[in-house]
């Protein structure tokens, strides 16, 4: 394993999207000097020179200390923490043309939520692949953590997610400030899995409520999810406490009850009767995650014979055509059985 730096005082954010530019005000906001990297130099240049980020984060004002650059060699030049934060379907394009310009000692963070289509991987196995380190050196980002909310610096919780602790702990040194408390763990499976799979029953409680329905089923999608991403974790080897925890039911509980998530209101307008093509021409160009997880998290449980129904059923609706009413009366008419076989 390489040596990192314990005191991580310089970062780079590559991907200045919404929750990267929120995290690398976390980071500017707990002393850190922060580079990010952003696909257009507009927003680079708008991010150091009027410490804003308008497309993503309106209203915001960012810390001085934060610079931005479209040049990635430029951004990547002496950091000890690299930040991932693009999409899961896009990191591996992404990464491989970042590989040649990683520090070799630096610190990798995942932001990303999925699970990577084809492959099945989850996000720290394709980061560990092209970047050629071991995977139990990523340190991956979970929790509670709508990006808008963290960058009006509302109190919140994460985790940080690490089979090397060390690592772990120096992300939690860096990032740790008066509004961001995060926590640490070592079952990086058990965390990717959780903010992988909450994204998909965001979208069904989205769906829920586009088709105008109220707190009882909401909860039901919601603990009923949650059953079926602890049966994949644990599968997979997850420790089962995790789904109780922040990258557990926290994340999936902010998720699928806030409007800000874009999963929810991606589901939402698929609920009121939008085709996928009109629910992603509204979401601005941002990412709603679980659009391509409910495929790649449905394949990953059939080959493993997990059961997943809401996973499932939010594949047929978004790439099968299947009317979401329909999708529910399904999920219904399932056969009876223990709430906990
Ligand atoms: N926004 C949020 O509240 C949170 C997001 N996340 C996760 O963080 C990851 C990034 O999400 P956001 O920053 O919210 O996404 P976003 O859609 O707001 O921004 C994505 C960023 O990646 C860049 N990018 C680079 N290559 C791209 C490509 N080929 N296609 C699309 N974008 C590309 C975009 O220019 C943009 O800067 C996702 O996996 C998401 O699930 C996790 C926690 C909170
Ligand atoms: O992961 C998130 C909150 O923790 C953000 O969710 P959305 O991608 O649905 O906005």
């Amino acid at each position: 394993m390489a040596a990192f730096a314990t005191d991580v005082q310089r970062v780079t954010v590559l991907g200045a999207g919404s929750w990267g530019t929120a995290f690398a005000k976390v980071l500017g906001d707990a002393g850190r000097d922060v580079t990010m990297w952003a696909r257009r130099e507009s927003v680079a240049e708008e991010i150091t020179t009027r410490h804003s980020n308008e497309s993503y984060l309106p209203g915001t004002r960012l810390p001085e200390r934060i610079t931005a650059t479209a040049d990635p060699a430029a951004a990547l030049e002496g950091a000890q923490a690299v930040v991932l934060g693009v999409p899961s379907q896009s990191l591996r394009k992404n990464l491989t043309a970042w590989q040649p310009l990683l520090p070799p000692e630096a610190i990798l963070v995942s932001l990303a939520k999925g699970v990577e289509l084809g492959t099945l991987k989850r996000m720290s196995e394709v980061i560990a692949e092209l970047a050629k380190v071991d995977a139990g050196e990523i340190v991956v980002v979970s929790g509670p953590n709508l990006a808008r909310e963290i960058a009006a610096a509302q109190p919140a919780a994460a985790v940080l997610a690490c089979a090397d602790h060390e690592r772990a702990v120096a992300i939690q040194r860096a990032s740790s400030n008066q509004y961001f408390r995060p926590y640490t763990n070592t079952d990086v499976v058990g965390c990717e899995l959780g903010g992988a799979c909450k994204n998909v029953i965001a979208l069904s409680c989205g769906m829920a409520a586009g088709l105008g329905l109220g707190a009882n089923t909401m909860a039901t999608l919601i603990t009923r999810g949650l059953a079926e991403m602890a049966r994949l974790g644990t599968k997979l080897g997850a420790d089962p406490l995790t789904f109780a925890g922040l990258a557990g039911v926290g994340d999936l509980v902010a998720t699928c009850s806030s409007p800000l998530s874009r999963n929810r209101t991606f589901g939402e307008r698929l609920g009121r009767g939008d085709t996928l093509e009109q629910a992603q021409a509204a979401t601005g160009g941002q990412v709603a995650e679980g659009v391509a997880s409910c495929s790649s998290i449905r394949e990953l449980a059939r080959s493993l014979g997990v059961d997943m129904p809401i996973t499932d059923a939010m594949h047929r609706v978004c790439h099968e055509g299947v009317d979401p009413r329909q999708a529910g009366a399904e999920l219904l008419g399932r056969s009876q059985k223990h709430e906990w076989s």
